[in-house]
């Protein structure tokens, strides 16, 4: 198993009061695989995903990364776990404004071990004739994939996406999920997705339904669909 989680609880005190969050979490996925997180507003699905990312830390419990425990490294070896193999993709696309869409995905591949080269990501998210371009020159899906290429250019194993198509239409998230489906299959990247769109799900390996801070249900997904045939 690439991701391998037991029993994660979480829980966030504001003056006396302690609320559970997170309550128990267990879940699994294969390395290459595309796991889809579904649940309501306020359930913990971007709790849960900033913990497997490195960004926030939990209270108790297991998580294995690719063998690599976690909650159990210092505070410079999650650091550094978060910059070498984790890319993260959010519903506002964070690029820096005053940096061009090449420099925006420099930054980071320069600060990588081991990037992609720059003009082949480019190439990859369809955004090569964009290099000299400024990110308020770009349409919404266009930003994404900016993001998503600057994601990707430092080769992480696992691609964590919170929301990625929801600031945009039908259409322009369509061709998104097209193109995080590619990222999965080019670069074997595992992929793990929280979306508000039940429909997302046919194009994932495992759906985990969260509820109130709990798996309420996992599915697998023997046949996954192209993104291109998803419909809502
Ligand atoms: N830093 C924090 N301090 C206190 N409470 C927090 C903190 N972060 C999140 N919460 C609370 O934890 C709960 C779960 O939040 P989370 O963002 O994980 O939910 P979500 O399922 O991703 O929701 P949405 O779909 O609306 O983004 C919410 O009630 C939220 O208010």
């Amino acid at each position: 198993m690439f991701i391998e989680i037991s029993n994660l609880k979480k829980s966030y005190t504001s003056g006396l009061v302690k609320t559970e969050i997170l309550k128990g979490i267990g879940m699994e996925l294969n390395k290459g695989e595309i796991g889809v997180i579904l649940g309501p507003s306020g359930s913990g699905k971007s709790t849960l995903i900033n913990i497997i990312g490195g960004i926030d830390r939990c209270d108790s419990g297991q998580i294995l990364i690719d063998g690599l425990e976690i909650n159990s490294l210092n505070d410079e070896k999650l650091t550094d776990y978060r910059r070498k193999d984790i890319g993260f993709i959010f519903q506002f696309y964070n690029l820096v404004p005053n940096l061009t869409v090449g420099e925006n995905i420099e930054v980071v591949s320069n600060i990588s071990k081991s990037p992609l080269n720059t003009d082949e990501v480019l190439a990859s998210v369809g955004m090569t004739d964009k290099k000299f371009r400024f990110p308020r020159e770009l349409s919404g899906g266009e930003q994404q994939r900016v993001s998503i290429a600057r994601a990707i250019v430092k080769n992480p194993k696992l691609l964590l996406c919170d929301e990625p198509t929801g600031a945009l239409d039908f259409s322009t998230s369509r061709s998104i999920l097209q193109l995080l489906q590619q990222v999965n299959k080019k670069y074997g990247t595992t992929i793990l997705m929280i979306t508000h769109n039940t429909a997302i799900a046919a194009m994932a390996n495992r759906v985990y339904k969260v509820r109130s801070g709990e798996i309420a249900e996992i599915l697998i997904n023997e046949k996954t669909i192209p993104a291109e045939r998803i419909e809502w």
